[in-house]
């Protein structure tokens, strides 16, 4: 196994569980297992540096902490404030009521936001009007987020909601990042009905006829997160339980993986150190690393591996008296519209979402800067970015006095950009593989970048692999 993050870990699990006297060994770059979930506990607080949360919709993440026993741990998000807020003019607007990334889904609440103009809302409701390009029908079509919401919802929709909130997630720049690769649904709503409005509404009689009270789509949709009580650290803990201390190798960076005669493989650690022979490699590296480990072996999948662009983050964690924020934090955080020009992306309000994670009176604020538009905000020094995340809480959320405790991480290189083209690369990097029996990859870099995807990938990954071993 190369690479010790979600991916990595849940797979050297499944692998075991398929295995039984599998000999695993673990190899891990850095000095620390877990990727993107690092908690650090401090003062009675839960402070994630990485992600805070993960999704149970698709059910991967969740099923695999009831696996290890963490059950009782699983938290869910405060009942109360489950929507997300938007910087407009310097204000904080909250995200109309049904609004989920690209589907208007409750009119009403669209026509009564302060965040869109009325020249702005006269071109979302003439959605339907937008037309369909003949391209969308061909095999393999693909196009960005920015191009496909202007043209259907209107600049400013795009600008002032799809942006902030898509962009927010990827940290990307939507003007590149691939509807096809992210919400191939949209594509689809539009090949079918010709328009999304069109779309919402077949889904919702669709809906009426099980009767059901729906909740508020926002609420609804933040009832999906969960996290564990002592942040998501206790889930990397756990999974880590299961491996043999022996088998992990920490600070062990992977030179080079060799396809041996018989079906066997060898990897390099080092220059000048012994091969070390397995029956089977997976990786799960960031892609532009494991680019130069299978270069000699496999150049076209280096080359498709390497062309995956990542972008880089940093956080600043700042813990206040509750009572110096004049903000009521009626929401579980704030996204910034590139067109806002702030020096930051994002920022979430831990304890909002997640009250336990902190001593009562406190509000422990995470402010994110850097992504694909700004890069170079991540090279700023640890005290200019927390002086820079102070200043637009100041700004945003009335924060003022200084904070109890300030943190800055930085995670470069973290996240994969999804570019346009980016599923048939992976269609070829997948074609690739399958020619190399013994050799997996795994990652968020491929087919999804949630915490349940990356998981996923791991287990089909190790599935795969044990059925190569096994026949
Ligand atoms: C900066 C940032 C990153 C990048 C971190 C980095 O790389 O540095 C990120 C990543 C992600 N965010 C993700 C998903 C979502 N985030 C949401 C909501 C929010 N994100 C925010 C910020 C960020 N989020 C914020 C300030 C909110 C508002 C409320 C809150 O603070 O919570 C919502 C609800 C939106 C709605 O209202 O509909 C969803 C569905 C997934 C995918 C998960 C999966 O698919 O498994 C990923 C990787």
């Amino acid at each position: 196994m190369i690479g010790g993050g979600v991916s990595g870990l849940a797979a050297a699990h499944r692998l075991r569980k398929l295995i039984l006297h599998a000999e695993l060994q673990l190899f891990e770059a850095s000095d620390r297992l877990g990727g993107p979930l690092f908690t650090i506990a401090h003062d009675d607080s839960v402070l994630e540096q990485g992600a805070d949360s993960f999704l149970i919709k698709t059910p991967f993440a969740l099923d695999l902490c009831r696996e290890l026993g963490l059950s009782d741990e699983l938290i869910p998000t405060n009942e109360q404030h489950r929507r997300a807020l938007v910087v407009r003019g310097g204000r904080l607007v909250p995200v109309p009521e049904g609004f989920v990334l690209m589907k208007p889904q409750n009119l009403g609440a669209m026509l009564k936001s302060p965040l869109l103009s009325p020249l702005g809302k006269l071109r979302l409701l003439a959605e339907p009007l937008a037309l369909v390009p003949a391209a969308v029908n061909r095999p393999g079509y693909d196009e960005s987020v920015a191009s496909f919401a202007t043209r259907r919802l209107g600049r400013e929709t795009y600008e002032r909601l799809v942006e902030p909130l898509i962009a927010g997630i990827y940290v990307a720049d939507a003007r590149q990042l691939s509807l096809a690769a992210t919400y191939p649904e949209f594509l689809e709503a539009e090949r079918r009905h010709g328009s999304l409005w069109r779309a919402i509404r077949a889904a919702s009689r669709q809906d009426g006829r099980d009767e059901q009270q729906q909740p508020p789509a926002a609420a609804a949709r933040y009832g999906q997160f969960v996290t564990l009580r002592g942040g998501l650290r206790t889930f990397v803990a756990a999974l880590v339980d299961t491996l043999p201390r022996q088998a992990i190798r920490l600070r062990t960076p992977v030179m080079q993986v060799e396809r041996h005669a018989a079906g066997r493989w060898a990897i390099k650690t080092a220059p000048g150190a012994p091969l070390e022979h397995f029956d089977a490699v997976l990786i799960a590296a960031h892609a532009p690393q494991a680019a130069p480990m299978i270069q000699q072996c496999d150049a076209e999948l280096a080359r498709n591996l390497a062309s995956i662009e990542y972008a880089s983050s940093a956080v600043a964690t700042l813990v206040y008296h509750r009572q110096d924020i004049e903000h009521p934090l009626d929401g579980f955080g704030l996204v910034v519209p590139a067109i806002e020009h702030r020096p930051i992306v994002a920022a979430s309000f831990l304890t909002v979402k997640f009250p336990s994670h902190g001593p009562p009176g406190r509000a422990i604020v995470r402010v994110f800067s850097g992504g694909a538009l700004q890069p170079e905000m991540v090279d700023r020094d640890d005290h200019e970015l927390v002086a820079i995340a102070k200043q637009q809480m100041a700004e945003l959320i009335g924060a003022s006095g200084e904070p109890i405790e300030t943190r800055v991480i930085r995670w470069r290189d973290a996240m994969p950009q999804y570019h346009v083209g980016h599923v048939a690369r992976v269609e070829a990097i997948e074609q690739s593989i399958a020619a190399h029996p013994g050799l997996e990859l795994a990652g968020n870099a491929y087919r999804g970048v949630g915490i349940p995807q990356s998981i996923h990938s791991g287990r089909q990954a190790a599935e795969r692999l044990a059925k190569q071993l096994s026949t």
